[in-house]
């Protein structure tokens, strides 16, 4: 049993609702690779992963893992540019980001899932046609764009009590192999499930305002001036879209929150502070 964070949450009968509440729901969480840097980060997400399972949650984790395709694109002396967030991707490239994607960073995510206790199947966005994309633009390579997902294969999983880690890959109409931002795959799969909670894992506390303080809770309807003005720019303006966006497709809120922070997801969920930002159309 996890008991860090209910230290810190305070008590477990603030939580207890909380569980109630989100039994049965479905979750996204997308962890950035900033945000699983060391071991001990891993298997602290993966711990936190296995009680929400515990307690009845339907967690489906999409990764990303930049910084690890940097290092190896490195090792192979293979130059790397990215154009609004994304990556320019060439044949080579995209073997190396499949290679450290599917066969290093989620397979071993996979095994901190599992070495904790829980179920977890590693899966990539070509697994049973769980993402078909098309060319995101012609400038980019194989940077792809999620146009049809199927879920199916991830009730399935949900129903076999396991918990799904995606790869953000893709498959392209002709047999291409597509590279799909890890926050655009992890946006596309919520919306498919209309997931009751998109979470983003990222390596800031939330999304912040021009005087550095960070928004606890952002109307939906003040993104776009946001980016306008400046106060969010760089790998944020993906982040807020890919929220606008999974809004759009029926999925109920999304929080924008630091993944390198213990228990980061837990205290999202199950305290009445919550954590980061939490971007939901305002009630009337
Ligand atoms: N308004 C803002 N609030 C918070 N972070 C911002 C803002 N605008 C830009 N950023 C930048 O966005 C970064 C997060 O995006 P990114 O580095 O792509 O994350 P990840 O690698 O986790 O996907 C932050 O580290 C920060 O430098
Ligand atoms: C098209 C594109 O840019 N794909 C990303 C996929 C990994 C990712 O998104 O990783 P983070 O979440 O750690 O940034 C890339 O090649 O880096």
């Amino acid at each position: 049993m996890n008991r860090d964070w209910i230290a810190t949450a305070g008590t477990l009968s603030q939580a207890l609702p909380y569980m109630q509440r989100y039994a049965g729901a479905t979750v996204v969480i997308k962890l950035g690779g900033h945000a699983m840097g060391s071991d001990e980060a891993m298997h602290g997400f993966a711990r936190d992963v296995v009680l929400m399972r515990q307690v009845g949650l339907n967690p489906v984790i999409v990764h990303g893992g930049g910084p690890m395709i940097n290092e190896m694109l490195g090792k192979l002396d293979i130059k790397s540019e990215f154009v609004n967030g994304k990556r320019v991707t060439d044949q080579a490239t995209m073997d190396v980001v499949e290679m450290v994607l599917s066969g290093q960073v989620n397979n071993r995510l996979v095994q901190a899932i599992c070495a904790e206790g829980g179920k977890a199947v590693g899966l990539s966005g070509k697994d049973a046609n769980l993402m078909i994309c098309k060319q995101t633009h012609k400038d980019l390579g194989f940077v792809g764009t999620p146009s049809t997902v199927d879920p199916t294969i991830l009730r399935d999983l949900h129903a076999a009590h396991a918990i799904p880690v995606i790869a953000p890959l893709g498959m392209g109409r002709e047999g291409e192999t597509f590279n799909i931002n890890g926050d655009t795959a992890a946006g596309a799969i919520a919306g498919a499930l209309k997931a009751d909670r998109l979470l983003l894992l990222t390596d800031v506390e939330g999304v912040k305002d021009k005087s550095g303080e960070v928004l606890t809770e952002i109307d939906p309807k003040i993104i776009p001036d946001l980016i306008a003005d400046g106060t969010i720019a760089g790998g944020m303006i993906p982040k807020t879209e890919t929220a606008l966006a999974a809004m759009n497709d029926g999925v109920r809120a999304v929080v924008i929150l630091d993944g390198r922070a213990p228990n980061a997801c837990l205290l999202e969920l199950f305290t009445d502070h919550g954590a980061g930002s939490l971007i939901r159309r305002p009630r009337v």
